[in-house]
């Protein structure tokens, strides 16, 4: 039987970091993610992108109304730009703690006030029900708690995201730290 290799990259292994911008949905992380990959020459994965355009969708949600991610289809999917060592991979998603610790070496949390995201939602066409459920998403800080749960603390960077001027600074921040990673390696070699 012809044997498979199966790579597994690690932050160790990587030439260049992979970064997860997570937070509450509305919180600007595909508007964020996308500037920091376009900054730094990276790829983006805006996941729930991923999810609609290759069907990566499991069981109806009678309560939601909507098919559920997958996330076997999903991990599947993505698995071989995200264990691949050339690294410097963007992802966005509101969730963290489906995805292998190993794949990510720096994770951002986007925080903002509640008024701010009611309005962002109600701007998007939500319902009320959904508005609800993500407004008390980030009142009970569920997205920070998740990454640090999931990975390792000093990796976990929250940032507050409101105003054009705080998305400026955490492009800056993001891209500060990714170049220090990169900095360490070429130390290292
Ligand atoms: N820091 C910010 N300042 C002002 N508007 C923002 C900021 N972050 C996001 N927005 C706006 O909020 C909306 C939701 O952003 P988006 O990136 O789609 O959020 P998410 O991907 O987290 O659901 C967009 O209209 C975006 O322009």
């Amino acid at each position: 039987m012809e044997q498979q290799i199966i790579t597994m990259s690690t932050p160790e292994t990587r030439n260049k970091p992979n970064i997860l911008i997570t937070g509450s949905p509305g919180t600007g992380k595909s508007t964020l993610g996308q500037q920091v990959a376009d900054s730094l020459g990276f790829d983006f994965i805006e996941i729930g992108k991923e999810v609609r355009e290759n069907n990566l969708y499991g069981e109806f949600d009678e309560q939601y109304n909507c098919h559920v991610l997958d996330e076997d289809k999903l991990l599947d999917h993505i698995s071989d730009r995200m264990d691949s060592d050339d690294g410097g991979v963007v992802v966005d998603y509101h969730g963290c703690d489906l995805f292998p610790e190993r794949w990510f070496d720096i994770v951002v949390v986007l925080r903002c006030s509640t008024e701010k995201l009611f309005d962002r939602l109600q701007a998007r066409g939500y319902s009320e029900f959904k508005i609800k459920e993500n407004v008390e998403c980030e009142i009970f800080g569920s997205l920070l708690e998740e990454a640090k749960e999931s990975y390792k603390e000093e990796i976990v960077h929250e940032l507050q995201s409101e105003t054009p001027e705080e998305m400026e600074e955490n492009l800056e921040k993001i891209c500060e730290l990714a170049r220090a990673i990169n900095d360490e390696k070429a130390m290292d070699q």
